[in-house]
């Protein structure tokens, strides 16, 4: 990007910019999660399968159990005993495998949704427009790539199979129940009601505040962000402890939101064993007055006593998931939102004499432009001026007069809000953008090294190149000894932003990466700063010859590097003051020549 956002990094503050507030639970959201889903028909099928023949055991198993009980060992027949162990043996070794493969499908379904998930957020990335990177932190966006997938994550762990396994065991369960003892099921007319108030009276609470520590989270990870990228200059203005302060006080906050959250959620817990243990001891006090009135079999008993301890796991199961469920709702919420940003828009309707085979010729012409960042605040004001093909067009102006707003339009990282931006005399908006950008080449200041060699750097400028094309730029550009003489020649590692390599290193390498391109308009903003003067002579005198044939713009400070182009355009507070040659805008005695007296 153009713009010189970069100087965000240094004014670290806990204040940050709040994000949306989130809705309650929302069945659209689930809906939109479990859209995912499909595709993954058959597994699903299979794994339900499993999971019903898993839950016919559980519910067989205690059946057996009393048949034992009161069949073969109150009348002591040891041979039935047996038989039925037997087939006990066959139930628990079905039971085994279900669960298993069924956990494995589980897995295999959940975290393929979890990638697909993630591919599209990151997808959608990369095609959100430059003004909603002005306008959120980046620490704030990953944390949504990271922190909001994990917890849908967690949510899997949970139990994406719980929801129909337990709820299917749980019916299975009081069945069996009603079935066996109607008298003995009425322990759940005293506990289910109760369980249930449990879970509906905290849930509400649980939610709210499983969200706002998902936020605090995403604040912390902004922070983060800033305060890694940021620190060179927190150390060269000895900012460590007012960080560290800072840090402290979004840290502390997350505490806080955390230590809320789980006293809460260690509560409903407790709360819901102590259900369970309660059930079993009226199980027991209900089933021991039956049994001495000869009104039950002990069989009974043993087989409830089992029943109503599984009960309450597939309901504790069940209560654990809405408990994740909270926390995912608040992250599937964030995801989404981000999702559905508004992408870049690609183009309008192309004209109709537009062909996307045809080469560009690399006329450009801005027609009365005015661009704002925000509101009215017209950063650029009723800018005209044509760069006919071939021709080397500078603009030059003081800091802040609107230079690199002219070459963000130019590369349609913003559209205009008046006038218009032509390209080969058609409305940038209607060109396809794939066609356009691939036509152009830009280099920035900031150079924009990706970790990875500088070879594969500079083919991000041509991914087919082949590195007698890549070692032929440098060769060119006259810097092929200095590239050469690295560690591992064009095959060094960049290092993440290009760490590894000097700054006036990476700027050629990005110099090559646009030369590479072989484009038809080639954008240079601020590009050869950094290079010392005999590497910078080295690379102008390859780009002079490089710039024939094509249409070239041209930002710098330095005056000097600008003399040779074909024209000059002076920008000041916005609006282009002044156009011409060096030698016309010299003699002028206008704001260039004011700006020449003033660089001696
Ligand atoms: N992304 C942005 N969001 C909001 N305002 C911005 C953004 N980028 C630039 N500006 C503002 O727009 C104005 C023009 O900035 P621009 O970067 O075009 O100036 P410039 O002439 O290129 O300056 P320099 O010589 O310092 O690079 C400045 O006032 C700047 O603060």
């Amino acid at each position: 990007m153009l713009n010189k956002g970069s100087t965000r990094h240094i004014s670290i503050s806990p204040e940050f910019s709040p994000e949306k507030d989130s809705r309650s639970f929302d069945w659209t959201i689930l809906r939109r999660l479990l859209g995912y889903l499909a595709g993954h028909g058959r597994a699903l099928v299979l794994m339900y399968t499993l999971a019903i023949i898993a839950v016919g055991c559980t519910v067989a198993i205690p059946l057996l159990l009393q048949i034992g009980i009161d069949r073969f060992i109150v009348p002591g027949d040891l041979g039935g005993l047996v038989r039925l162990l037997a087939l006990l043996a066959a139930l628990l070794v079905l039971l085994y495998w279900s669960n298993r493969y069924q956990g494995i499908l589980m897995m295999k379904i959940g975290y393929g949704l979890l990638s697909s998930l993630r591919k599209d957020l990151v997808t959608r990335l990369q095609y959100l427009p430059f003004r909603f990177y002005d306008t959120h932190q980046a620490g704030q966006i990953m944390s949504r790539v990271t922190n909001d997938i994990q917890v849908l994550e967690e949510l899997l762990r949970a139990g994406l199979d719980t929801v129909v396994v337990d709820v299917l065991t749980l019916a299975g369960l009081i069945a069996a129940m009603v079935i066996l003892d109607v008298r003995l099921s009425l322990v759940l007319v005293v506990t289910l009601p109760l369980f249930c108030t449990l879970v509906f009276g905290l849930q509400g609470q649980l939610i709210e505040r499983g969200r706002r520590i998902q936020h605090t989270l995403s604040i912390v990870n902004a922070f983060l962000n800033e305060s890694i990228s940021g620190i060179k200059v927190i150390r060269a203005f000895a900012r460590e402890e007012e960080n560290i302060g800072n840090f402290g006080r979004i840290n502390q906050e997350y505490y806080q939101e955390a230590r809320t959250f789980y006293p809460l959620n260690a509560l409903f817990w407790q709360s819901v064993v102590t259900l369970g243990l309660a059930g079993t001891a009226l199980v027991l006090l209900g089933g021991g007055i039956l049994l001495h009135r000869e009104a039950i079999s002990l069989g009974v008993i043993a087989a409830f006593l089992v029943y109503i301890n599984r009960f309450f796991q597939p309901l504790q199961k069940i209560s654990n998931m809405l408990n994740q469920m909270s926390r995912a709702m608040a992250s599937a919420e964030r995801i989404f939102a981000l999702m559905d940003e508004p992408r870049e828009v690609s183009h309008e309707e192309p004209s109709r004499d537009f062909s996307p085979s045809r080469p560009m010729r690399g006329e450009v012409s801005f027609h009365q432009v005015w661009f704002a960042y925000g509101g009215e605040d017209y950063v650029v004001q009723d800018i005209s001026f044509t760069a006919r093909p071939g021709e080397t067009l500078a603009v030059v102006g003081a800091t802040g007069a609107g230079k690199s707003t002219i070459m963000n339009l130019l590369c349609r990282f913003y559209d205009p809000l008046r006038g218009e931006v032509l390209v080969d005399n058609h409305d940038l908006k209607t060109l396809p953008q794939q066609w356009f950008r691939s036509r152009i080449a830009l280099v920035m200041q900031d150079a924009g090294i990706f970790s990875g060699s500088i070879a594969e750097n500079v083919r991000f400028g041509a991914p087919r190149a082949s590195e007698e094309e890549i070692l032929q730029v440098f060769r060119e550009m006259g810097v092929q000894e200095m590239i050469q003489s690295l560690p591992e020649g064009i095959h060094t590692p960049a290092g993440e932003r290009g760490n590894n390599l000097s700054i006036g290193q990476r700027q050629i390498v990005a110099f090559a990466r646009a030369l590479i391109r072989d484009p038809t308009v080639l954008i240079l903003d601020e590009a050869g700063a950094y290079l010392d003067i005999k590497t910078e002579q080295l690379v102008h005198g390859a780009l002079e010859r490089l710039r024939r044939g094509r249409t070239t713009f041209v930002i710098a400070h330095r005056l000097a590097t600008i003399r040779g182009a074909d024209r000059i355009l002076v920008m000041h507070q916005g609006k282009i003051v002044e156009e011409g040659t060096h030698q016309e805008l010299a003699a002028r005695n206008g704001r260039y020549a004011w700006l020449l007296r003033h660089q001696r």
